[in-house]
């Protein structure tokens, strides 16, 4: 008897439900769109009333289509881990700018998290938009997630989960994004429409730390160095400073510099800007740069004694010279003129105030969070100024290949650790010099049929060569040293007329 009250019952309650269905699919079909939102909201107020959850969502877009909302993509990276996991209906994406695949959540599907010992579900939902006055409804329909918690926990939620929520999304989306390798020396100023100061490709370039030939300690101090820096945030804002870092990278060509960059960018996982300081025009141009570089990104000016005649030495004023220097000026104002007239000639007006102002001025610290890294092969040609501590932080020579460099590249090339061979190397290598790049030529392998000893004896030769060539250069100097030397008086004079100058430096002529 109770069975069948209990089969009369659901009867009843599946009739209801079917009705009432089939009356709300009316009334979303024919009620107009501002009766059917005036009843939706209703019925939420008289369920929210009666429900001790409470929702929040967080839509897709926010104001314009244009603009997706950070706070939905920080969240849709952080259930993207838990819904790899733990979801059953899920959706594959590939966001722009991003180089891995993402499992999201779909439509509809349900998500818990747990959090400081509350409960909290997410679900994926899609609202329909607010139709056109002339009843067109060409807008597709938008997403939204929607999180709910027991009212209890609404301070906690607040003050600490969502917190939570987007730090870790943010984390997790700067992972999977595929970093970019910025420069601005592919632009055309004139093209209509304007074209952006940075153009980009994707960065992939595989150098690492474990590869670059080093002394490991050394390598490992500049490891720690970069690793501090990245994760000293509340360190710079406590003492006041911008979140930034210098590096001064020297050394002769073929040490390593640029590849230590990418390795440096791997790292910490930056972008990379390769400002070409010869396409900057003037220091306003090189401030709108500036303003456009994003934090976590590591600005680069390779071979900085070329790009610019920043050295920032001018001839000393004496009262004798003075009319040689006017000469001297008008012939320098007529060169200018003329090389501004020629076709096609760049001028740029880059001052070396201009550059320190970018480097370490009120400007620098917009975007935070970012390396500028210098790399010359005459150190010796900048001006101080420009390489002070606070300005270029860390300096790192990057010199001729030590024996412990060269079994870096041995077991990164050969996979080989130690062979007969490498003590007859480790002897040639203390008597003469040799660059990593030349180490690494001599090491790749140019056919198949190469092996370990031949590769290794390739490198003995262009050992054996370099000693050679060292050995030649040495005689021909000390034949040169006996000569008399007619030009060192001049040098020597040369050397007293230049003096460091002030940094009020006019403008530079490229
Ligand atoms: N320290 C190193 N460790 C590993 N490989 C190196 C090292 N130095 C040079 N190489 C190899 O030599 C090549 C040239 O090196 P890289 O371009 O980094 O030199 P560089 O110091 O930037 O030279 P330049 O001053 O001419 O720009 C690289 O492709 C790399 O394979
Ligand atoms: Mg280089």
């Amino acid at each position: 008897m109770a069975a069948i009250t209990m089969a009369e019952m659901w009867t009843t309650v599946g009739s209801t439900m079917a009705s009432f269905m089939f009356v709300w699919t009316i009334i979303r079909q024919y009620c107009p769109y501002e009766v059917r939102q005036h009843l939706e909201k209703s019925m939420h107020r008289l369920m929210s009333f009666f429900n001790p959850h409470i929702h929040v969502s967080i839509d897709e877009f926010m104001g314009t289509r244009l603009n997706r909302s950070e706070a939905y993509a920080a969240v849709e990276a952080y259930l993207s881990t838990n819904s790899e996991k733990n979801a059953k209906r899920l959706k594959l994406e590939m966001e722009k700018d991003s180089k891995k695949i993402v499992l999201t959540m779909d439509e509809y599907q349900k998500l818990t998290d747990e959090f400081q010992g509350a409960e909290i579900s997410w679900v994926l939902r899609t609202k329909s938009p607010k139709p056109m006055r002339n009843g067109n409804n060409s807008q597709p329909e938008t997403r939204y997630y929607n999180l709910t918690f027991h009212k209890r926990y609404r301070e906690m939620i607040a003050e600490s989960y969502l917190e939570h929520v987007m730090k870790k999304g943010k984390e997790i989306r700067v992972k999977n994004r595929q970093r970019k390798l910025y420069t601005n020396g592919a632009r055309d100023k004139y093209a209509w429409p304007r074209q952006p100061m940075w153009s980009d490709v994707p960065f992939e370039h595989p150098a690492r730390f474990e590869s670059v030939a080093m002394e490991a300690e050394k390598k490992q101090e500049i490891i720690e160095d970069l690793l501090t820096f990245s994760q000293s945030k509340d360190f710079y804002a406590r003492i006041g400073r911008a979140w930034k870092r210098g590096y001064l990278l020297y050394g002769p060509p073929g040490t390593g510099k640029s590849t230590m960059i990418a390795a440096m960018a791997n790292l910490l996982n930056y972008d990379v800007y390769d400002l070409e300081l010869t396409a900057v025009e003037n220091n306003t141009e090189l401030k709108k740069l500036l303003i456009e570089i994003t934090g976590k990104s590591i600005i680069v000016i390779e071979d900085i004694d070329c790009s610019l005649d920043l050295t920032g030495h001018r001839k000393k004023k004496k009262k004798t010279e003075k009319e040689t220097e006017d000469k001297n000026e008008e012939e320098e104002e007529k060169k200018q003129t003329d090389l501004k007239n020629r076709e096609g000639e760049r001028f740029s007006k880059v001052t070396l105030s201009g550059l320190l102002n970018f480097i370490d001025g009120l400007w620098s610290a917009c975007g935070g969070e970012r390396i500028i890294v210098f790399t010359t092969n005459h150190v010796e040609k900048l001006d101080p100024a420009l390489i002070r501590r606070g300005r270029m932080d860390k300096h790192i020579e990057l010199s001729y290949c030590s024996f412990e460099g060269f079994k870096v590249l041995a077991k990164n090339y050969l996979l080989v650790e130690a062979h007969p061979l490498f003590d007859m190397i480790q002897q040639l290598m203390g008597e003469t010099e040799i660059t990593p790049a030349d180490v690494a030529e001599a090491l790749m392998r140019k056919s198949p049929r190469e092996d370990v000893e031949k590769s290794l004896s390739k490198l003995i030769q262009a050992l054996e060569e370099a000693k050679k060539e060292a050995a030649a250069k040495k005689a021909e100097e000390e034949s040169r040293g006996k000569a008399p030397a007619k030009d060192d008086s001049l040098l020597q004079d040369k050397k007293e007329t230049e003096e460091p100058q002030s940094l009020d430096d006019g403008a530079v002529l490229l």
